[in-house]
């Protein structure tokens, strides 16, 4: 039988998130407020990071709208609105790739700049580039302030000379895009549909070739210079990465207790060139801490930590290890081996394979702390804190990224990322636990790992 929402039921439903949305807009108002009168000179860290009660009023406004829209909208004209969305996105890339916001930077927000002029400056053609550039507006990314003139828009602001950004946002634009789309045949292919091999995703399907995505983009071409050397979009990646990891790394440093810690050892596995570490040894001076990864990255990290932070290599508080994380762990005993983007990047077998190994060096009273998105059901998870009624418990749409994400995991390295109970899953598998697990305020969640529960 169809079960269909009373008119009442809709109401009361309606009216719940109206409250809602005027509670959390109250606390929204009054950071503002207290933004506005605090002091001028505070670090762009700080500045990212939300308080905790303007992290949850985002979620609960985010969430709020999401079902307010899909409870009064029409539903065929919101299921189109989504099957088309990937334009919306297409339109963003378009801009990212054009660097439509430095054009912008100086424009005056009342007058803003005449479509040609941008067409010129960019290589589009203006009419087409207005219809783009509409498809934003109409999205509150760039204005139109009076007929074909444009300007920034308070969020698209944040692109302005900002060089991450615009990487992490034309990252999804290359072979992840493409990646989607071979996804969709390989999805119904009855053998494929199967495959966890991480050689066997959709990124192999859209390169052509079998390599994985690292070593795709390390793979040495001719370059649109003539030169020879790894492929172009490997700066891209690299850039994106170093802003998103900057991103929210702010709250994972804000959201875990790590001074409790004190003088112990951590071991950051599949650490890259060391990018938490050299945060956590400034920040907290008495850490012991390993970075380990492949030898080309040590490589790199060595030259990085002697230009960054020399002293703390050649006093041995900070050792830069080059180790196979599918090989047995040589530092044994640590009190913390710490695995930051690096579950989500593989399929359960190998992540079993990875934590064993760290298991089998663990003294009793050591841990793993996985720094992830963590995805919360949207039936929700004993393991974390649900939104409040009638919101679904992961917050709904505010909870958008990490599902989306976990699909281009799909996509790229036949891996994902996890609910708490999938985490506890592998992590049964390796001979650990999940014990708790910290929610950050910038997305991921850190969760903890010990042989025994307490
Ligand atoms: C997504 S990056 C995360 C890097 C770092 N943990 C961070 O949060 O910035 C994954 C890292 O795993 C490393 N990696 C991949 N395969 C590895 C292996 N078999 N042994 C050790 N490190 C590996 C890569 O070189 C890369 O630095």
């Amino acid at each position: 039988a169809r079960i269909a929402m009373s008119a009442t039921d809709r109401a009361k439903t309606l009216r719940t998130l109206i409250g809602m949305l005027n509670d959390a807009s109250e606390v929204v108002i009054k950071e503002w407020e207290a933004e506005e009168r605090g002091p001028i000179n505070t670090t762009p860290e700080q500045t990212r990071l939300a308080s905790p009660a303007m992290f949850e009023a985002r979620r609960i406004i985010s969430g709020a709208c999401g079902m307010f829209l899909d409870i009064t909208q029409e539903p065929t004209t919101r299921l189109t609105e989504v099957a088309n969305s990937f334009f919306l996105s297409r339109a963003l890339h378009i801009a990212a790739k054009a660097k439509i916001a430095d054009v912008l930077s100086n424009v005056d927000e009342n007058e803003g700049l005449l479509v040609d002029i941008i067409a010129m400056k960019v290589g589009i053609n203006a009419q087409k580039l207005t219809r783009v550039l509409r498809t934003l507006c109409t999205i509150h990314i760039f204005r139109e302030v009076k007929p074909y003139h444009f300007a920034h828009s308070p969020t698209s602001r944040v692109m302005i000379d900002n060089e991450y950004l615009r990487c992490w946002l034309l990252l999804h634009a290359m072979e992840i895009y493409s990646a989607t789309d071979k996804l969709f045949d390989l999805l119904f292919d009855p053998v494929k549909t199967n495959s966890y091999n991480p050689r066997e995703s959709a990124w192999q399907e859209a390169t052509g070739d079998n390599l994985l995505p690292y070593e795709y983009l390390e793979q040495h071409v001719e370059r649109p210079d003539g030169s020879v050397g790894p492929r172009p979009q490997l700066d891209i990646w690299s850039h994106a990465m170093v802003g998103v990891g900057r991103a929210s790394a702010a709250a994972m440093y804000a959201d875990y207790p790590w001074e409790a810690l004190g003088c112990g050892t951590l071991v950051d596995v599949g650490g890259g060139v060391g990018g938490t570490c050299l945060d956590l040894s400034r920040k907290f001076p008495n850490l012991r801490l390993v970075v380990q990864d492949r030898l080309e990255t040590i490589r790199k990290a060595e030259t990085i930590w002697m230009h960054e932070y020399p002293e703390a290599i050649q006093t041995g508080r900070v050792r830069l290890v080059a180790h196979d994380f599918f090989a047995p762990q040589p530092i044994r005993d640590a009190d913390v081996y710490f695995l930051r983007y690096v579950l989500h990047d593989w399929p359960d077998d190998e992540c079993v394979a990875i934590l064993a190994h760290l298991r089998e060096a663990m003294k009793p009273d050591s841990m793993v702390l996985v720094a992830d998105h963590v995805i919360h059901p949207t039936a929700g998870s004993a393991y974390l804190k649900s939104a409040p009624s009638p919101l679904p418990p992961n917050y709904g749409s505010a909870h958008q990224f990490e599902n989306t994400h976990d699909l281009a995991m799909m996509a790229t390295h036949n891996a994902m990322e996890r609910t708490p109970e999938m985490l506890e899953a592998v992590a049964v598998r390796a001979g650990l636990h999940v014990i708790k697990i910290w929610e950050c305020r910038g997305g991921i969640g850190v969760t903890e790992l010990r042989r025994d529960v307490a």
